[in-house]
């Protein structure tokens, strides 16, 4: 067997990296956010850095201008200067503005002074539109190239690590974290950048204007710094967990959406809301605890230095320290080494495969409960192009090899043969696509069924072959699992979109797209693992026969609880846990008159007894195709086939889409009434809080006219 070596080394024992990954919210994991900015990014991110330091310093610089000019009237109003060298000195600080020195004047003072604050408005307006616009569209970019590189990482990671109860959602994180992250690198980030350059630029200006009194009011500075570092510091651990309650929220509604069923036929509602109002009410107590910090924190803002540009600051920090809880949360994940990597492309990549299957003395735990055995030094045979069977009571580890012959995990002890040559040895992405599994649940992805069957071929030679080709090999497959004569009756035949999780299709079709899916590569291997029992009996013929039309000159290995169907297998292995206790075909065995005569003679009985019961369902002759479009399909395709016909592509869920869009009615206003109303019990708060910005707002107007 001629084999090729993409690369020697073997992987590590999986075993060893089974921990949840470890968030690192430090400043570190912000910068290397930036690290994500392609050339265009890095050009906007320069040119928002330099307009938002300008920005910030206008208002300082001008202010030497329009200070002289001020000195200069006071000097002159207390008659310390002659009309003529007020004048003279007017004139000469004017000289910077030659287009409106003829207005210099007395009374013109003012006027140049509204013109001054019209051209710093004009001027801080056009850098401020310049950096906001650049820093988002280069924050937008940065975030999605990490967005897209935490999903690659997050895909190439083994299966045990999504089996972890603490990583949270997936795809939860890339949305929130990613919009947090976003948040923190755009904007808000320029506007503290141009805060820090007028805090600064401001005490340049001081010191050309007053060097000692600066020195004597320097001191300020390290107090600020501190105050600003101490509430960075008390809130990014705060956040963190503000964060970790929060996706605890959306995880739990994550998973009520996706059971809405289950979860209205046991009435779970109110359970599940008790469950989500806690985990809102955990980010709401942590959330309180920020509050005195932000409280104090303005509060020597305001009292030390009354410098808007500093309180500006500390509140900008509070958004980029989210930012860093959120990019370490992420970069948790894409530091992660995949204990089995499908990506990697190391490990041999033989150039035949017969599919000849040896499993010798296996042993094997879940990493996620390492104390109990699961497969005891189990020993079996799965020869190249024979039905091999695994038939034993729930629980005793059939499905569980099949999690091993596809490498979702490494087995502890012992090995797997394919061809002779250990499945650890060889790359995982090309034993995947030698070895293919049909579950008893197929899943298909939103797309059309071209797509979803094309999906088949990834990995293969095929993968980027020509349409006309893919299309081909498309149907042949689908005619091979019996599904090309549905498919052609769907609006749109191999193009009808099926939406999400296929709900338009009964679960046979589905099953019968997905067994296409499995075969179009031709794989030498067809694990088959359960995959008729989620049927009911119609469908369940359909789709047997599609199995055995398909598993014909190819290794295949059934797992199956009715052994009516596994009775014609070349080899009935028994297990019982974790190891196989008898081995044979079917007439072997019921002579050998052991635990498979047993467990046959046990479900011999128990059909006896449903038999009645069974009788009405039984399957009609024929393969029930003509039936097999339920009517539940036909009415969920009959308000497509309309709007089609009016030329609107809407969508099946059209109901949705009429909600969404009532939804959209609301105003702002009406938004902000609803939610005042809501909130009943923050009333008093809501209160105190108005009069107090009411007099806030009274004593800052009445310090401006002081000081006017
Ligand atoms: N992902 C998992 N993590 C931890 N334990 C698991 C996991 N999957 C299965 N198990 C446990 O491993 C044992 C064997 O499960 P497995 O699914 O292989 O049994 P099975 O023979 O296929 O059962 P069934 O016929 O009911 O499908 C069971 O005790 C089960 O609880």
């Amino acid at each position: 067997m001629a084999v090729k070596k993409k690369n020697n080394a073997v992987e590590a024992d999986s075993n060893s990296e089974q921990d949840k990954p470890e968030a690192k919210p430090g400043f570190d994991s912000y910068l290397r956010v930036f690290t994500y900015a392609d050339n265009i990014g890095r050009g906007l991110y320069a040119i928002s850095f330099i307009a938002a330091i300008a920005a910030g310093t206008t208002l300082p610089l001008m202010n030497i201008v329009f200070g002289s000019f001020v000195t200069t009237f006071t000097r002159f109003a207390s008659g310390n200067i002659s009309p003529a060298g007020y004048m003279r000195q007017v004139e000469k600080l004017a000289y910077v503005m030659k287009s409106f020195k003829e207005s210099v004047s007395l009374s013109g003072l003012t006027y140049l002074r509204s013109l001054y604050f019209v051209y710093l408005f004009i001027a801080k307006f056009a850098l401020t539109y310049i950096h906001t616009v650049c820093v988002s569209l280069a924050a937008i970019r940065t975030t999605k190239a990490l967005r897209v590189h935490f999903l690659q990482s997050l895909l190439r990671q083994e299966i045990a690590f999504f089996e972890s109860k603490d990583i949270g959602s997936p795809s939860i994180k890339v949305t929130t974290n990613g919009n947090i992250i976003n948040n923190g690198i755009s904007e808000k980030l320029t506007l503290t950048i141009s805060n820090l350059a007028l805090f600064f630029s401001a005490f340049v200006v001081a010191f050309a204007v007053q060097w000692k009194l600066t020195l004597i009011t320097i001191g300020i500075i390290p107090v600020l710094f501190v105050a600003v570092g101490s509430v960075f510091a008390l809130d990014a651990p705060i956040e963190a967990r503000v964060m970790a309650a929060y996706t605890r929220a959306a995880l739990l509604a994550e998973e009520v959406f996706s059971t809405i069923p289950t979860v209205h036929a046991f009435w779970l509602q109110p359970l599940m809301a008790q469950r989500y109002d806690s985990h809102l009410g955990d980010a709401e107590r942590e959330g309180m605890k920020k509050s005195p910090i932000f409280g104090e924190g303005s509060v020597i803002f305001a009292l030390v230095l009354a410098a808007t540009s500093v309180q500006s600051i500390a509140f900008q920090t509070m958004v980029v320290s989210k930012a860093v809880t959120a990019a370490g949360e992420l970069f948790a994940v894409i530091d992660r080494e995949s204990a089995i990597d499908s990506q990697s492309g190391t490990g041999l990549r033989p150039d035949t495969c017969r599919g000849n299957i040896e499993v010798r003395d296996l042993c094997f735990a879940y990493p996620s409960r390492p104390d109990s055995r699961v497969l005891n030094h189990l020993t079996v045979n799965i020869p190249a192009n024979k039905t091999t069977a695994l038939v034993g009571a729930s629980g005793c580890g059939k499905s569980t090899i099949v999690g091993l012959l596809e490498r979702w995990y490494d087995y502890l002890e012992g090995a797997i043969y394919l061809d002779g040559v250990n499945i650890r040895e060889v790359d995982v992405k090309w034993l995947r696509t030698k070895i293919r599994l049909v579950q008893q649940e197929p899943v298909l992805f939103s797309g059309t069924v071209f797509d979803n069957v094309c999906h088949g071929l990834i990995g293969t030679e095929h993968e980027h072959a020509s349409d006309e080709h893919k299309m081909e090999l498309v149907r042949d497959a689908c005619q091979a699992a019996f599904a090309h004569d549905f498919i052609e009756q769907l609006p749109n035949g191999y193009f009808a979109e099926l939406g999400d999780r296929a709900r338009m299709l009964s679960g046979g079709q589905k099953q019968r797209i997905a067994i296409a899916r499995a075969i179009i590569s031709n794989p030498p291997v067809l694990l088959l693992d359960e995959a008729t029992s989620a049927l009911d009996p119609r469908a369940e013929k359909v789709v047997q026969k599609a199995l055995d039309n398909v598993s014909k000159s190819r290794t295949t290995l059934v797992i199956a609880h009715k052994l009516s169907t596994v009775q014609k297998a070349d080899n009935i292995a028994v297990m019982a846990q974790g190891a196989v206790i008898e081995q044979g075909t079917s007439a072997s065995l019921m002579e050998l008159n052991g635990a498979y005569a047993r467990l046959v003679r046990a479900q011999n009985l128990e059909q006896g007894a449903a038999g009645e019961g069974l009788h009405s369902t039984e399957v009609p002759p024929g393969d029930g195709d003509a039936h097999d479009m339920s009517d539940a399909m036909q009415e969920k395709l009959a308000p497509r086939a309309t709007n089609e016909s009016s030329g609107k592509d809407v969508q099946y869920d059209e109901s949705g889409e009429t909600l969404f869009r009532e939804g959209m009615n609301y105003s702002l206003l009406k938004c902000l009434f609803l939610l005042v109303r809501e909130q009943r019990r923050l009333w008093p708060l809501y209160f105190v809080l108005g009069v107090a910005s009411l007099c806030a707002g009274e004593l800052q107007s009445i310090e401006n006219e002081r000081s006017c």
